[in-house]
């Protein structure tokens, strides 16, 4: 399921990341990139270990944990520490699917990437092409969103950046670990939830069918959840 979140920063947060990254070093985006899509990869970062990629990736992780839409769509275990990266014009990324699992800077854990993400921080007026393009089932999806804003699609999907042609586009990007692996399972859960959510506009939460329907909900994320 590909979920499009608005303002999931600031306008504060957005202007206080913008101006840190244009004061920042950029490297290779190789440098974080597995065997075949280092060879897919035309790119910048910031250094992962950097302290502007801990500090901004704080920001981000702290809006995160404020969007009640985040977690209902990702249902997070864990959260890879978000990283940063820029196509100026001529760069792209093409098509790759993200590495399976990750290690946890600077500790013994490792994530498995369930749910990618890109958020934004270029208005779409500021660069031309640089589409996040993911496939699935459905064909393809073009993604371009304002600054702020974060789309969520599942790790196991092929995609890809097209090349940008004017302008720079600047986004942050990382990865969740789910606490429902399978993509199938997290858009029921979050179909069901959003339906109980318009239930409750309508019934009290303590209407036999709203407390039915809550029960099932947690029930199937028992019965689900790996943790
Ligand atoms: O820049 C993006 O929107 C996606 C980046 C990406 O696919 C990656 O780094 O694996
Ligand atoms: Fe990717």
């Amino acid at each position: 399921m590909l979920v499009h979140i608005p303002n999931v920063l600031t306008a504060e947060d957005l202007a206080y990341c913008r101006k840190t990254l244009e004061e920042s070093e950029w490297v290779d985006g190789k440098v974080t990139a597995g065997d075949q899509s280092a060879k897919a990869k035309h790119n910048l970062q910031i250094p992962q270990k950097s302290e502007v990629a801990l500090e901004l990736g704080d920001v981000i992780l702290r809006a995160l944990g404020q969007s009640a839409l985040f977690t209902t769509v990702a249902l997070p275990l864990r959260v890879f520490p978000p990283l940063f990266n820029r196509y100026d014009a001529g760069m792209q990324f093409r098509s790759h699917v993200d590495n399976a699992i990750r290690p946890l800077p600077e500790t013994n854990f490792r994530i498995r990437t369930d749910v990618s993400s890109t958020l934004f921080l270029s208005d779409p007026e500021e660069y031309d092409g640089g589409e996040l393009i993911i496939e699935d089932t459905y064909g393809s999806h073009s993604v371009k969103l304002p600054a702020g804003d974060l789309v969520l699609y599942p790790a196991t999907s092929l995609h890809h950046v097209a090349p940008v042609t004017r302008g720079s586009r600047w986004a942050s990007f990382f990865w969740t670990q789910s606490m429902v692996r399978e993509d199938a399972k997290r858009t029921l859960l979050y179909n069901f939830d959003c339906s109980i959510i318009e239930v409750r506009k309508n019934l009290s939460d303590d209407h036999p069918a709203v407390l039915g329907l809550t029960a099932t909900y947690h029930n199937l994320v028992r019965e689900w959840a790996e943790l």
